[in-house]
């Protein structure tokens, strides 16, 4: 697990062969926010947050809470006092297909938070949901104990039996990354041998 502390989302989907990545709304409240941990579900009606605080309130030190919200937007399903909630009992981040609000306050916590967007419309607490159950996520499956990574570019599931493999990909990627860099940037005639040899291999 502590593998992916250090790991971007790119990298990790580059191991996981360009797969399992949340749709392109769900992105951080705030740019320099990077999250990992184990996924804990919550599958909560639209606009509807008794779930979510059960889910937090059952969750392990250090999971990461992924709502799937059914991506309403209409109702927040968290504000500031919500998420300091989730900050308070040890999580690491909390991932929602749905709106939240509150969210000036918000990227003033040390919870990365990652959500379709804001509203002003406060939580319905009418409807229950379930937790730990597997759930879809911006278009992402995942099942309690999947480990979730997140950055501004987006988020990625790691499925938990591929975490060893996946995480041994993302690295050798890196280091690929950061040979080519080495090779390749900073002065014009490199950017150009690169882009010919480039070109020699992928034109027809
Ligand atoms: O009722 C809500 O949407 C939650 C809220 O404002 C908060 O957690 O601060
Ligand atoms: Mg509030």
């Amino acid at each position: 697990m502590e593998e992916f502390a250090n790991l971007p989302t790119t990298a990790v989907s580059d191991g996981l062969g360009g797969k399992n990545h949340m749709d392109v709304g769900i992105k951080p409240l705030s740019a320099h926010w990077h999250v990992y941990g184990r996924a804990f579900t919550v599958d909560a009606p639209a606009g509807e947050n008794i779930s979510v605080l059960e889910g937090m309130y059952n969750a392990t030190l250090g999971d990461v809470l992924i709502v799937d919200g059914k991506g309403a937007t209409a109702n927040a399903l968290a504000g500031d006092f919500v998420i300091g909630l989730a900050q308070s009992l040890g999580l690491h981040g909390v991932v929602i297909d749905g709106v939240i609000r509150d969210i000036a306050d918000i990227r003033e916590l040390d919870l990365p938070v990652f959500t379709r967007g804001s509203t002003t419309a406060a939580s319905k607490k009418t409807q229950e949901g379930n937790i730990n159950v597997p759930v879809t996520v911006g278009g992402v499956e995942v099942h309690p104990g999947d480990i979730v990574v997140g950055d501004v570019d987006g988020v990625v599931i790691v499925p938990a039996d591929q975490a060893s493999e996946v995480a041994e990909k993302a690295k050798e990627r890196i280091e690929k990354d950061e040979k080519r860099e080495a090779d390749y940037g900073g002065s014009p005639e490199k950017a150009r041998e690169y882009i010919e040899n480039f070109l020699q291999n992928n034109k027809k």
